[in-house]
């Protein structure tokens, strides 16, 4: 990999197995100054689990992971230089916001008045200033997630990790968040998130990495991804009546096919495929009632890369 002074976060050849599980198996990747960088994967991919190595909450078993921040190499930053959104979320119930936000930010270095500051800056800007006293335990579970993101940036970390932000956030919070995390980038600094939402992703990362039980699968740039992947047509067929599945195979350019239920189906052509040919070819199916066409999303994508690197 090439060690060049813009990149903030080398890993190489990453592998951690619990007893005889391999939750991550040689992965690679890297991040320069300044990134959205997102992590993707299914359930039980290794996507916290490589967070925690390489916060060195848990030891590799093998691999390198090497960090230069702000112009120095370090095998592992300092809480002044990093946040961290957990999965697990859970900061002090029984405190005061504000109290456990200040605490939080000076124990990473920040003066206590700074942080106060802050600290009120960024309840004003989620919409909870007016709440600042109150002990954490009696926001709702998205407002708490709201402080819990502060506190992990609130000292202005050079990198920041957060572990699904968007976990149990409604659509309005979600948007909010994008904006947010849009905003602590523009201010500097770099970030890694892992996330499922990959309508959010996409309009988030500039780079991704995408793994599947342990393994990477995809590392690189968003618009790569699209570039390789976005360009086939994906037809959703909607039928009055059910149509078996090998009628379906009399189209030329199908590459593949997925039932959503007994009269709808999904229907991924090949790779420049003619879709004037295919629809002339649904044109004998006289029990069609919709014919929806859309080119790959990153959801669209990640199922297809997941599904061909299944064992
Ligand atoms: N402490 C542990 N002990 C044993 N196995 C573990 C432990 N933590 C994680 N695993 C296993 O390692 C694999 C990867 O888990 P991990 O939590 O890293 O996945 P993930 O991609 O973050 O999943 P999710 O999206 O569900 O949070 C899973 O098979 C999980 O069961």
């Amino acid at each position: 990999m090439n060690r060049n002074s813009n990149k903030l976060l080398w890993v190489e050849q990453l592998s951690k197995c619990y007893q005889n599980r391999q939750a991550v198996k040689d992965i690679s990747f890297s991040l320069d100054e300044g990134d959205i960088f997102a992590f993707l994967g299914p359930n039980g991919a290794g996507k916290t689990t490589t967070l925690r190595l390489l916060l060195d909450i848990i030891k590799a078993d093998s691999g390198i992971i090497s960090w230069n921040i702000n112009g120095k190499n370090t095998r592992l930053p300092s809480s002044q230089e990093i946040g961290y959104l957990p999965e697990e979320r859970g900061l002090y119930p029984e405190l005061p916001i504000i109290r456990t936000l200040v605490y939080i930010a000076t124990i990473r270095g920040m003066d206590a008045d700074a942080a106060r500051k802050a600290a009120m800056e960024w309840l004003e800007k989620v919409g909870l200033a007016d709440r600042a006293g109150e002990k954490l335990q009696a926001l709702s579970k998205g407002n708490q997630q709201k402080i819990q993101f502060i506190a992990s940036i609130l000292h202005k970390p050079a990198f920041v990790i957060l572990d699904e932000p968007f976990s149990g956030l409604d659509p309005i919070n979600q948007e909010q968040f994008i904006e947010y995390i849009k905003e602590i980038n523009r201010q500097g600094t770099t970030i890694l998130l892992s996330a499922h939402q990959m309508p959010l992703v996409e309009r988030l990362a500039k780079k991704v990495f995408l793994m599947n039980r342990g393994e990477q699968i995809f590392h690189g740039e968003l618009a790569e991804i699209f570039k390789t992947y976005g360009h086939q047509h994906i037809l959703n067929i909607s039928f009055s009546t059910e149509v078996p599945e090998e009628k379906l195979r009399i189209l030329t350019d199908m590459q593949s096919l997925v039932f959503e239920n007994s009269y709808e189906t999904k229907i991924t052509l090949k790779p420049g495929a003619n879709l004037g040919q295919t629809l002339s070819e649904l044109g004998k199916f006289e029990n069609i009632t919709n014919i929806k066409s859309h080119q790959p999303g990153l959801h669209d994508i990640f199922l297809q890369l997941v599904k061909e690197h299944q064992p």
